[in-house]
C-alpha cells in the first residue's frame, strides 16, 4: 500500500524536556511512522482538541492545570483512549499506596514462586525518628524513602541506616522498608500494554551480619540501578559483579503477575522493580513500581511500543 491511500493514526504525546528527549528518539519516530502511527507533540498548556484530530494520547505531567485539560478532553472525546489515566497514575505517587496494589492482589500463587512487599512502616512526624519506637517491629539496617514518589530528585533519595544514630538524618514524611538481602541484583520487570520485558540491573549489595554488627550511622545513595557499569565501580558500592550468570526469574511467573498488576492498577505503561531473597530463591519481593519508566533502556522498545500505539489507535482493548 503506498503512503497516500495508508490510513494514518496520530499519537500525541506530552511529556517533561527530559522524558521526550529520551523517549521521542528519531529511531522511534521513523518505526511507528513505517506502521502508519505520527507522533505528535502536544502543548499541554493548550486546549487538546485543538491540536488535531487525535487518535491517542500518552502522557507523563502531574500538574493540576494538565490534569484539568485532560480531564476537559476526556469528556469531549470518551473514545480516545488516553494512556493512562491521571487518577490511576496517582496511586504511584506514594510509596504505601503503590505496594498495596501488591498485598492486595488475588493472583493464583504458582506451586514454587511466592511474591509480596518488604515489611515498612510510615513515619509521619520527625519527633518519631529521634525517639526509639519508629522502627516497630523492623530490625537494622533499613531502607529509609521518602513516601512521595512524584518524580522529583528529592524522591528518589535513599539512606541505608544501619542504626539509631543514623535515623538522625532523616525527615518525615518517610516510609522505613526493611533491608533484603538479595545478591546484589534488582529485576526490572517493563510493561507495555501485554508485553512484558525482564531486565537484571545493579543493586545494593548484600550486607554480611558481620557488617551490620560493625557499620554505623546511615549511607545515602540515589537511583542506583540507572548507574553505569563504571559510575557503580567508583562509588564503591562494591566490586564488578556481573549480572551474566545471574538466572531470571521465571517469566510464566513475571507475565502472570504484570498482568494482574496491570489489571488491578487499571495501567499500561509502568515498570516494578522486583528482588529475589537471598534466604529463599522462590521468594520474590516488589520494591517500587515506576509509572512510564525509561522505556529506550528497555530492548527492542522501538517494535513494541509501535505495536502498542497500533493497538490503542485500532481500539484494541486496553485497561
Ligand atoms: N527493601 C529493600 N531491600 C534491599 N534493597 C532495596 C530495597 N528497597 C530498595 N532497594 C535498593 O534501592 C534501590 C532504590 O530503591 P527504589 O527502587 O525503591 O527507589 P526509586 O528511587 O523509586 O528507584 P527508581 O529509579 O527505579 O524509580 C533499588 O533499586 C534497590 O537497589
Ligand atoms: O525520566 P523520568 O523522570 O520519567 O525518570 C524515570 C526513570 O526513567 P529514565 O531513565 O528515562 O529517566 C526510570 O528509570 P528505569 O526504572 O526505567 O530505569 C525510573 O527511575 C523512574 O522512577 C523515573 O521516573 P520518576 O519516578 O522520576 O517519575
Ligand atoms: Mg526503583
Ligand atoms: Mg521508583
Amino acid at each position: 500500500m503506498s503512503d497516500s491511500i495508508q490510513e494514518r493514526y496520530l499519537v500525541g504525546y506530552a511529556l517533561a524536556a527530559k522524558k521526550q528527549h529520551s523517549f521521542i528518539q528519531p529511531s522511534l519516530i521513523e518505526h511507528s511512522k513505517q506502521r502508519g502511527i505520527d507522533l505528535v507533540k502536544l502543548d499541554p498548556t493548550k486546549s487538546l482538541v485543538e491540536q488535531g484530530k487525535l487518535d491517542c494520547i500518552i502522557h507523563k505531567l502531574y500538574d493540576v492545570d494538565w490534569k484539568e485539560n485532560l480531564h476537559k478532553f476526556r469528556e469531549k472525546c470518551p473514545g480516545v483512549p488516553v494512556i493512562d489515566s491521571p487518577e490511576a497514575i496517582e496511586r504511584l505517587h506514594n510509596r504505601v499506596s503503590m505496594l498495596e496494589v501488591i498485598t492486595q492482589l488475588r493472583f493464583p500463587v504458582s506451586d514454587s514462586e511466592r511474591f509480596g512487599v518488604p515489611e515498612q512502616v510510615v513515619v509521619m512526624d520527625s519527633s518519631v525518628l529521634s525517639g526509639g519506637g519508629a522502627l516497630g517491629e523492623l530490625k537494622f539496617p533499613v531502607i529509609a524513602k521518602p513516601l512521595d514518589a512524584d518524580g522529583s530528585a528529592k524522591s528518589h533519595k535513599m539512606f541505608l541506616i544501619y542504626d539509631q544514630e543514623g535515623m538522625k538524618i532523616l525527615k518525615a514524611p518517610i516510609v522505613l522498608q526493611e533491608f533484603v538481602n538479595h545478591g546484589g541484583v534488582i529485576f526490572k520487570v517493563y510493561v507495555v500494554g501485554d508485553h512484558v520485558k525482564c531486565v537484571k540491573r545493579r543493586s545494593l549489595p548484600d550486607i554480611s551480619e558481620e557488617k551490620i554488627g560493625t557499620s554505623k550511622g546511615s549511607l545515602p545513595f540515589s537511583q542506583i540501578s540507572n548507574l553505569t557499569a563504571q559510575e557503580d565501580k567508583n562509588k564503591e558500592y562494591g566490586e564488578d559483579r556481573s549480572l551474566e550468570t545471574v538466572e531470571m526469574p521465571p517469566s510464566s511467573f513475571l507475565t502472570d503477575l504484570a498482568k494482574a498488576m496491570r489489571e488491578s492498577m487499571g495501567l499500561n505503561l509502568f515498570n516494578f522493580d522486583v528482588i529475589r531473597d537471598a534466604r529463599d530463591a522462590n521468594r520474590y519481593l516488589i520494591i517500587d513500581i515506576n509509572y512510564f519508566p525509561g522505556y529506550a533502556k528497555m530492548p527492542s522498545y522501538e517494535p513494541v511500543l509501535t505495536e502498542f500505539f497500533w493497538d490503542m489507535v485500532t481500539k484494541k482493548k486496553h485497561v
